[in-house]
């Protein structure tokens, strides 16, 4: 009976065509609904019954577990708290694998990390960098800006070799000249808020912090916050976009450099 009533018919014709494009929208946004989940529910259960931030049941999990001094034992202790414990936006396995590619390619002296968090990718870096390197990670938020501090001198690190700086992204570059001292940057990483990089990139240029031959290595910079970003460094010609892979853009700056074809990377 229902199969002859025009309405119904009409309904389900609308939802059946409607479903290729569900399936994209879930495919598209699949990790802000993971975000979502973990963030909003779980997260918060959780913060209720242990009266700890995620981020400080991660600090007292790698503490007590890892082997202090030892940067891998660190790190592999976050990525055991992140398969068997709670979802963490950190840099692991494929991505944090290109990560370090990069980096010994570069051999940076001179490191910028933009978004800490709990410090996974600057000590990914920082157990890269050569003698003398020094890595400035960046985190506005002062109670993330102490986890990391104290997970980068559990992985055995020395203040000489790092700084995290507690302030806006803004502020941070604007004194890393005056303040900090740094010529340019030979490597940095943007895992901030995607809408936040052109500004940042332009920022940085602006402040002569990039100079030809820095690679900036962009985390999600497919996504849609990010399309204005990678509009603009595909365009313009002191940028190279190098290497593509799992979401992450590697780009080097030329200045007035020459472009070359680009090449794909591994991924
Ligand atoms: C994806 S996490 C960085 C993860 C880190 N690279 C790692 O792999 O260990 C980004 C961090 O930057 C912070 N962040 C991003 N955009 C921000 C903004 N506009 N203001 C304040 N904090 C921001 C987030 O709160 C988060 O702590």
């Amino acid at each position: 009976l229902l199969s002859h009533c025009p309405a119904v018919m009409w309904v389900s014709t609308i939802a059946v065509s409607l479903l290729p494009l569900c399936a994209a929208l879930l495919l598209w946004y699949r990790d802000a609904l993971v975000r979502f989940y973990w963030d909003a529910i779980l997260g918060k259960v959780r913060n209720y019954l242990t009266g700890r931030s995620r981020e400080e049941r991660l600090h007292k999990y790698v503490l007590i577990n890892s082997r202090h001094g030892q940067p891998d034992s660190v790190l592999q202790t976050f990525e055991h708290w992140v398969a068997e414990w709670e979802f963490l936006h950190i840099f692991t396995e494929k991505k944090g694998q290109f990560l370090d590619s990069v980096v010994q390619r570069v051999c940076p002296s001179t490191v910028l990390d933009l978004g800490t968090y709990c410090g996974y990718s600057a000590i990914r870096i920082l157990r890269l960098l050569p003698p003398g390197g020094r890595l400035y990670s960046v985190i506005p938020d002062p109670s993330l800006a102490g986890i990391a501090e104290e997970m980068i001198l559990v992985a055995g690190f020395q203040p000489a070799q790092f700084q995290v700086i507690t302030s806006s992204f803004d502020e941070a570059i604007t004194r890393f000249k005056s303040y900090y001292k740094v010529k340019t940057f030979d490597f940095i990483l943007m895992d901030q808020s995607e809408g936040r990089y052109l500004q940042d990139l332009q920022a940085l240029k602006k402040a002569g912090l990039i100079a030809p031959g820095t690679v900036i290595l962009a985390n999600h910079s497919s996504g849609l916050a990010a399309r204005e970003f990678l509009c603009e460094v595909r365009q313009d010609l002191q940028y190279q976009v190098r290497y593509k892979s799992d979401g992450l853009q590697e780009i080097e700056y030329l200045g007035n450099g020459i472009r070359v074809v680009s090449r794909r990377g591994p991924g």
